[in-house]
């Protein structure tokens, strides 16, 4: 799946230009796709309906320049357009040449504002948003806002021409009368606002329209990536026959406390499930008996417990024999986050030379002390919710999510960490990497025990030897993948992370592992 940001789009139409496919034909080309999407929808969900009333608002950059080719194309098909232009005459000599062309025929055009205006809109099954695509920056002017505020309150359907107006395509940042979309026709590729929430939330169902631009004009190194089944199935090597439990790796899981017995076993499944060949359960010791009859596969160190249920300060020691001969450790899962917990993230944090993941209530402590991650030798994999993501930064939850981007790139800049900001469609962050987007996943996966389980996954690839970044990508795709069969199996509704261990080995099977 192709995301490329606005600036990588402008330097794709340069080749193309160069390459002989002028800007002028490549936004025939979009208006003339985005019609022939938007006439195939029509038709089959209005077979009755013949005529479809158009209402097309026109920006005065190219994205306008599109809405106008899609005026002829339409009216030429036969439906009744009007145009509106809500920025005055076009400004790009290829969106006036446009505009010309639909002088002589009769497609009414009015300016935004005139007393027409409201009553088209309202009366028009279709609305067309060609205000602002790739080339808006800052905050949408009080015409761009009048604009999407009549797209917005009418009944009709409102289709957006690249980007729904009022949506950065890079940022993401949503302004607060941006337009509302029911359908977005992304051009030539998808931006990173369309798929990264809550801005693609703005943008309905995607269509991808193919404008003619080949594929060698295509940056050879994206900013952004979509995970699929290929990179994900690559990247894990089928085992070979002659092997034993120490050719998988041996992770460490520092988990659960009295009152969160479940998340650590959730997280040692989620280890086991994807393969490990041992995982050793470092838990307070009253645990071990509730945890061995679920997960007799696991092997059990044994902490002393503190009054609160968690381990006891003074614990961290027990660690040392197990960590140093482990290829992965996850800690936080349920752990707790008193004394003794902090002690033994700090403990980790400090002593590991294999890789480390930070969950949960890991995360929880740290954002007490940041300035714990100055320092650690292990390379550290970090899976922050957003609250959890917030409360590192200090920021609000608000301020994060609006600006998950930012502080995602800001944050592996500062400390050179692998980070998998979690929610729909999970970002992960590492340095010299591109920012990927995963695209499995479903909100049936919104419950408790989810996170644990995805920790597991990630916890048992890297401890398998996969890198990091390909641990956390690969990872967040499977429990995404898992959790969208288990949906189709059991429903958003019912599915609990438990029940996902049986769509994780389903996925492998499907995919001959
Ligand atoms: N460059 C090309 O060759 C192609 C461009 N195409 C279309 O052109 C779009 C990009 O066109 P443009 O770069 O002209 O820009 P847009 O059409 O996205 O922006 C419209 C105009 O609004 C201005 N503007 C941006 N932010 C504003 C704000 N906050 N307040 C007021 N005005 C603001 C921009 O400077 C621009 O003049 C794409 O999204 C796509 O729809 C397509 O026709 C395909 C080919
Ligand atoms: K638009």
């Amino acid at each position: 799946m192709r995301v490329y940001t606005c600036d990588e789009m402008r330097q794709i139409e340069q080749r193309a230009d160069a390459g002989g496919l002028s800007y002028r034909q490549m936004m025939e080309n979009a208006g003339w796709r985005a019609t022939a999407i938007l006439l195939h929808w029509w038709r089959q969900s209005h077979p009755a309906q013949p005529v479809m009333r158009v209402a097309i608002f026109c920006g005065k950059g190219g994205n306008g320049g599109d809405g106008l080719v899609m005026a002829r194309h339409l009216s030429a098909a036969g439906m009744a357009v009007v145009v509106v232009l809500c920025q005055g005459q076009p400004v790009p000599a290829h969106s006036a040449a446009n505009l010309q062309l639909l002088r002589g025929r009769s497609i009414p055009i009015y300016q935004l504002g005139e007393a027409a205006v409201d009553q088209l809109a309202a009366e028009a099954d279709v609305l067309i948003d060609a205000v602002y695509g790739t080339g808006f920056h800052g905050e949408m002017d009080d015409r761009g806002r009048q604009a999407a505020a009549l797209m917005n309150s009418a009944p009709g359907t409102v289709w957006a021409v690249d980007v729904p107006s009022g949506v950065a395509g890079d940022s993401g940042h949503i302004d607060p009368g941006a337009v509302q979309a029911n359908f977005t026709v992304a051009l030539h590729s998808y931006k990173p606002a369309h798929l990264v929430y809550p801005a693609a939330g703005h943008s309905g169902q995607l269509v991808l329209a193919d404008i003619g631009i080949p594929a060698s004009c295509d940056p050879v190194q994206p900013a952004f990536h979509v995970t699929d089944a290929q990179q994900v199935f690559t990247a894990l090597p089928p085992r070979q026959q002659d092997t034993h439990k120490g050719d998988f790796g041996k992770l460490l899981a520092v988990v659960s406390s009295g009152d969160m017995p479940g998340a650590g076993q959730i997280c040692t499944a989620g280890a086991l499930r994807v393969g490990t060949g041992l995982v050793r359960v470092a838990i307070p010791r009253p645990l071990v008996a509730q945890y061995a009859p679920h997960l007799p596969e696991a092997v059990y160190l044994p902490l002393p417990q503190s009054e609160d249920g968690s381990a006891a300060p003074g614990a961290a020691p027990v660690l040392e024999k197990a960590l140093a001969d482990s290829t992965a450790c996850v800690v936080g899962c349920g752990m707790g986050t008193g004394q003794g917990p902090a002690q033994l993230l700090q403990y980790l944090l400090q002593h590991a030379a294999c890789p480390l993941l930070l969950d949960a209530d890991a995360l929880g402590i740290l954002s007490q002390s940041p300035d714990w991650l100055n320092g650690v030798k292990a390379p550290l994999v970090l899976t922050p919710h957003p609250g959890e993501m917030a409360r590192l930064l200090g920021i609000s939850t608000g301020q994060l999510v609006a600006n998950k981007l930012q502080y995602g790139r800001q944050f592996i800049e500062k400390y050179p960490v692998t980070l998998v900001l979690k929610g729909a469609h999970t970002l992960v962050f590492s340095p010299g990497c591109p920012v990927v987007i995963n695209p499995t996943g479903n909100p049936g996966m919104s419950k408790a025990g989810s996170g644990d389980l995805l920790s597991g996954i990630i916890g048992g690839l890297l401890a398998q030897g996969l890198s990091p970044y390909l641990a956390a990508v690969c990872g967040v795709w499977l429990h995404g993948a898992a959790g969208d069969r288990c949906a189709a199996r059991l429903s958003q509704t019912a599915m609990l992370p438990t029940d996902m261990q049986k769509d994780l080995s389903d996925l492998f099977l499907a995919h001959h592992r």
